[in-house]
């Protein structure tokens, strides 16, 4: 497997916060990365970075052997990178529906003037924008909500469409930002099955912050875990739960 991200030495300072300290890890095409990490680890950090939310002070970011540090946000999305949020992130008085056209924005190759004429171009870029979001909706169960407005519903079915919305604008990488928080244990159960079909299905290579070790080690190929913007270790999810730096760091937090 070829690597699709590499993270080279980068290092990320909030005054005097090293908030990612000389962090290197790449994830392969194909597979499931887990980053871990007690709170204030540099989880979040790190995924701001590779969205290109934050600039770093040293180091090399690359997707697909590019520069990601020579784009934009909005580049990076066109590059075929897409996120989940902590804290969901949708339009509350839109439908499902409607959000999830929103994750095919990338993808309009139409203008204003043609929009508002409705041109045949536009009537067809239009055909082909609804069925990729219907293949996502059959793909996550959403029928019975898809005209729903997101803010009716509940919890852990709006997080259900962020991962569709993420999904429908066609990634090669996904990031989930805590997939299972918030989650109960039969939601946490779906999710891990959706994130297994999402790679072997889809064969989308999947990123992921999370501190629910159960579904860490049920899905993921090999997991970094963090300490202080650092790498503590990596490995399998069985390597880096029995790796003594690990239990050390996180004795008493929980999280292994
Ligand atoms: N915008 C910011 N300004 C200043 N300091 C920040 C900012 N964002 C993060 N930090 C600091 O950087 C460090 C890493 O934070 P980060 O949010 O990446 O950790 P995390 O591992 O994602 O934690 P959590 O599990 O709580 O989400 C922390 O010390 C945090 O206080």
């Amino acid at each position: 497997m070829s690597q699709l991200l590499e993270i080279e030495n980068a290092t990320l300072k909030f005054g005097g916060v090293v908030a990612v300290n000389d962090l290197s890890f790449s994830v392969k095409e194909g597979e499931v990365y887990a980053i871990v990490g007690p709170n204030g680890a540099g989880k979040s950090t790190v995924f701001n970075l590779i969205s290109r939310f934050y600039d770093p002070y040293a180091g090399a970011l690359r997707f697909d052997g590019q520069n990601l540090l020579a784009r934009s946000a909005d580049a990076v999305a066109d590059l075929g990178i897409a996120r989940t949020f902590q804290n969901i992130e949708l339009f509350d008085h839109a439908t499902v529906l409607q959000n999830l056209l929103v994750g095919r924005h990338r993808h309009r190759r139409t203008n204003m003037v043609q929009e508002m004429l409705f041109t045949p171009k536009v009537r067809r870029e239009e055909e082909r924008h609804r069925a990729a979001v219907e293949d996502v909706i059959d793909f996550l169960d959403l029928q019975p909500y898809r005209d729903k407005m997101i803010a009716g519903l509940p919890y852990g079915v709006r997080k259900v469409v962020e991962l569709g919305r993420a999904l429908a604008s066609g990634p090669r990488l996904l990031l989930l930002d805590e997939p299972a928080s918030g989650l109960s244990v039969e939601e946490t159960q779906d999710m891990r099955w959706w994130i297994d079909d999402i790679r072997k299905q889809m064969g989308i290579t999947v990123l992921m912050v999370e501190h629910d070790m159960g579904l860490v080690s049920g899905v993921s190929d090999r997991v970094l875990a963090l300490a202080d913007g650092a790498k503590l270790a990596e490995g399998t999810p069985a390597q880096v739960q029995s790796d003594p730096a690990v239990i050390e760091a996180y004795l008493g937090t929980g999280v292994v």
